[in-house]
């Protein structure tokens, strides 16, 4: 390929709107355009990438055994109303009408088409187990999409769904899924920790996410170096501290005026944050509103909390509601005197608290030496996140947190989809059983810009070899020198005709700016032709460690074959 020829409108500035590097780089270096928020269009730089990012997806899957098919990204409503979740979702997915008024969605996943097809033609245990997969354009209207394709409307995801007759078949395919994700990303040379996560409201019994290491990862991940321990923050648990329980002191009324916050009333008291109660309130869908305790230098964990009560909404209560319930306006709430029928939860923590401080319900009020005997809790539980330096819950060292992009994320769904869209098959005494289902997704396009955020300088991106949109460029320092040029359009087909994937930068430009852009767009390898020639010799330039070597023009060919030859 040669630049005159080619379309990649590489830029020196960009919008202060792309806030991370990756899509910085991937706006400056040509791989991407904006159409609208969330919208992108990828241009041949970005396309051929993301094409190799999907082969090595390709050829990982179907080493595991898994078969590709392309299902559609139009999806009639009514299998989203067979499984319920046509109302489930609300303005995230992108609902749409035919020309005879009748509803379908632009596929945000394709549990419900999947389970479809194969209740539709798989009837024996015979038949399975079987693992279908797609490379397949997904659609999600993000109430904020950001940070270029990382969080955007539409995205490419390979997702895979597996059938098997049993648990202990799900539980293999599920382990081959695994293996085949890590083969993946660790050929996307991507620094990566697997992790225990939610599952969401999508069901099933466990999950593990595959987080990029990345400071502007949106998931906090919690894990220990000792043992291998490591969960998302959503679900990672940490052993609860013991506070030393002292002998109880005489409770008292203190004023503390206008002092609202944690950090505030423990100055005002000089004491420990860890030594209040912290009180948190909630609304659930029946807008009830509850109290979660938990000790002031806690947070809490919603997740955990919606599966403690069993509730799938709740909402932080209003200024109003936590009147309605304590007669007091917030930051001086606490358990003594508040309406009985307030459902307390607290977290475990709470149970070794003692002589702590409680807000009085009364404006510019607190209470010292409180212990648990002067409220009544409904229910204990782990409702606080894990956080560094917290016990291993499995091997109590200390714990350490990074920030997580999610590239992947597999889970054990079990038989809810196909109870519900009765996928079923005959054993081998002919009973007719529910296949017992496994999903498995992919963010293709997140893990391009992934791999750009881990593999970056200040001269922009440092691909891997064997990811980078070309192998090699050809730049003649100065094209208006025929002999230069001659000569780099020589260089040029030879490598062609030897399989390796080429550019030649014919533009008239500096050759300083041809420099910057060819190391913008990351192409591991540059031969420059320039006065050595006379010598018989042209420069080689490395893109990562920027070495350079003079060698002999006949060698060109053996010295970029060892360079692609060598692991990455
Ligand atoms: O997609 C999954 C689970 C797995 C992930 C891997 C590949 C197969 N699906 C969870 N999820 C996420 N966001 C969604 C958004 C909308 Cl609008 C929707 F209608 C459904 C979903 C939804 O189900
Ligand atoms: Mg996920």
């Amino acid at each position: 390929m040669k630049t005159s020829k080619y379309f990649m409108p590489t830029l020196r500035e960009v919008s202060s709107d792309a806030e991370t590097i990756s899509h910085q780089l991937m706006l400056r270096a040509g791989l991407i355009r904006k159409q609208a928020a969330g919208i992108y269009t990828y241009l041949p730089l970005g396309f051929k990438v993301l094409k190799k990012i999907e082969n090595i997806v390709r050829e990982e899957m179907e080493r595991s055994g898994a078969v590709e098919i392309l299902a559609s990204a139009l999806q009639n409503a009514e299998l989203w109303q067979e499984s319920h979740r046509w109302y489930e979702y609300g303005a995230e997915m992108f609902r749409l009408q035919d020309r005879h008024g009748r509803d379908f969605c632009l596929g945000p996943t394709h549990e419900e088409i999947f389970t479809d097809l194969i209740r539709n033609n798989i009837s024996s245990y015979r038949q399975l187990p079987l693992n279908l997969f797609q490379i397949q354009t997904k659609y999600r209207d993000e109430k904020r999409p950001r940070f270029g394709v990382i969080r955007s409307r539409e995205f490419i995801m390979k997702d895979a769904y597996s059938f098997d007759v049993d648990e202990e078949g799900l539980n293999k395919s599920y382990e081959e899924m695994y293996k085949a994700y890590r083969r993946i990303f660790d050929r996307c040379n991507l620094k990566y920790q697997v992790v225990e996560a939610d599952t969401g409201n999508i069901g099933g019994s466990s999950s593990h996410e595959f987080m990029v290491i990345s400071e502007v990862g949106e998931d906090s991940l919690i894990f220990c170096d000792s043992c291998g321990y490591s969960a998302n923050v959503e679900k990672a648990q940490a052993v609860d501290r013991e506070f030393e329980s002292q002998t109880i002191k005489k409770k008292e009324k203190v004023h503390t005026p206008n002092i609202k916050t944690i950090d505030d009333l423990a100055q005002f008291l000089s004491i420990e944050s860890s030594k209040i109660l912290k009180a948190v309130f909630y609304t659930d869908e029946k807008s009830r509103t509850f109290m979660c305790l938990l000790p002031g230098d806690r947070e809490v964990n919603e997740i955990k909390l919606k599966k403690l009560l069993g509730i799938k909404e709740i909402n932080l209560a209003s200024e109003e509601e936590i009147y309605r319930v304590t007669k007091c306006k917030p930051g001086f709430s606490g358990p003594i005197g508040i309406d009985k029928e307030v459902f307390i939860v607290a977290d475990n923590e709470v149970k070794t608290m003692t002589n702590f401080v409680v807000g009085a319900n009364e404006e510019d009020y607190h209470i010292i030496n409180v212990n648990l005997n002067e409220f009544n809790v409904n229910i204990y539980g782990d409702i606080k996140n894990a956080e560094e330096g917290d016990s291993c819950i499995k091997c109590g060292n200390k714990l350490s947190s990074s920030k997580g992009i999610e590239v992947g994320h597999i889970f054990k769904l079990g038989t809810k989809y196909s109870k519900l869209l009765k996928a079923t098959y005959l054993d081998k005494n002919g009973k007719e059983q529910p296949m017992v289902m496994g999903c498995y997704g992919i963010g293709i396009t997140r893990t391009l810009a992934a791999i750009i955020e881990q593999n970056n300088d200040e001269d922009g991106i440092c691909w891997p070899k064997h990811l980078a949109p070309f192998e090699v460029a050809v730049i003649p320092v100065n094209i208006k020198d025929e002999e230069q040029a001659d000569l780099a359009q020589k260089i040029y087909e030879d490598l062609k005709n030897n399989n390796i994937d080429v550019l030649l930068d014919d533009r008239d430009e500096r050759v300083g700016v041809k420099f910057k852009d060819i190391d913008l767009i990351g192409i591991p390898l540059k031969i420059v032709v320039g006065k050595k020639i006379s010598e018989g010799q042209v420069e080689l330039k490395f893109r990562i460690g920027k070495e350079t070597k003079l060698v002999n023009i006949e060698d060109i060919i053996e010295e970029v074959k060892s360079f692609y030859s060598l692991t990455c």
